[in-house]
């Protein structure tokens, strides 16, 4: 029947250890964003947006991208609005791109997937103690998803992208100690809105998703310095960082709002 079939497709996907989608999973990212289905919400306030570039700590190469980490033990870099009952602290930022510029976003807009996406991701901690105790809550996290377009170079994002050489490796980290983020975000306050999941394991429909719906623009040089990082540790068989984006989604039971007609 359909369930045996539905289970026959949570095939192993070469990057994923945990199955490609989770069996009962009724809320999970990412997902197409059919402009024309969202629904304007008039309730839905403006996002409030407030970080101290002092909280910025490190770069991180994970081994499936690279982190830029925040030091989220006061509320010192947060937001506040948007669809959110309350405020959010910063914990970390990454991307998630292509190996060539026809995809690498996670969400796509009316089916168009854009060259990579910038991944702003935050905790309630006037709910809960801890990141990794939110992580498991419907409303614990909210992320906020910047699209990348290719176009002039992104001055802001460049001293970012001159610091990637030193964690081209898996498990590599580097002081990075002043950088405010907002200088990613697009000028314009529109966004998309809806309820989903983390796009890694453990992949936990925690996630408040606030899509941007500008892009910003970066240049052909600074999208091939993400592409020349590496999934794999010194020493092993080097593997290009491309292509860490999820597969889309089924939208299930679920309406995308938009902060604008
Ligand atoms: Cl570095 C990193 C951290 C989390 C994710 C997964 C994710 N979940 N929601 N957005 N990104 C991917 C890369
Ligand atoms: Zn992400």
């Amino acid at each position: 029947g359909a369930c045996c079939s539905y289970r026959l497709r949570d095939a192993l996907h070469p990057l994923w250890q945990s199955p490609l989608t989770i069996p009962g999973g009724t809320r999970q990212s990412p997902i197409n964003i059919q402009w024309r289905d969202s629904v304007y919400d008039p309730f839905l306030k403006p996002l409030k947006i407030s970080y101290d570039p002092t909280t910025c700590l490190h770069i991180w190469n994970n081994g499936y991208s690279f982190l830029v980490e925040f030091d989220d033990s006061t509320d010192r870099s947060i937001i506040v609005g948007g669809p959110l009952e309350n405020q959010y602290r910063l914990k970390q930022f990454h991307f998630h791109w292509g190996a060539i510029n026809d995809w690498g976003s996670e969400h796509t807009v009316d089916s168009k997937f854009y060259p990579a996406e910038l991944h702003l991701v935050h905790w309630n901690a006037v709910e809960y103690p801890s990141f990794e105790e939110a992580v498991m809550e419907g409303n614990g996290l909210a992320v906020i998803g910047v699209f990348l377009k290719l176009g002039a170079r992104h001055e802001g994002l460049q001293t970012l992208v001159d610091a990637l050489p030193a964690v081209k490796h898996k498990d590599t980290v580097i002081e990075f100690d002043v950088f405010d983020p907002s200088c990613l975000l697009p000028s314009c306050p529109d966004y998309w809105t809806y309820a989903g999941s983390l796009t890694t394991p453990p992949l936990t429909e925690s996630v408040t998703w606030i899509i941007k719906k500008k892009p910003i623009e970066v240049d052909e040089d600074q999208l091939e310095a993400f592409r020349m990082l590496l999934f794999t540790s010194d020493g092993e068989e080097e593997k290009r960082m491309v292509d860490n984006f999820r597969p889309l989604q089924p939208l299930m039971d679920r309406t995308v709002r938009s902060s604008f007609q």
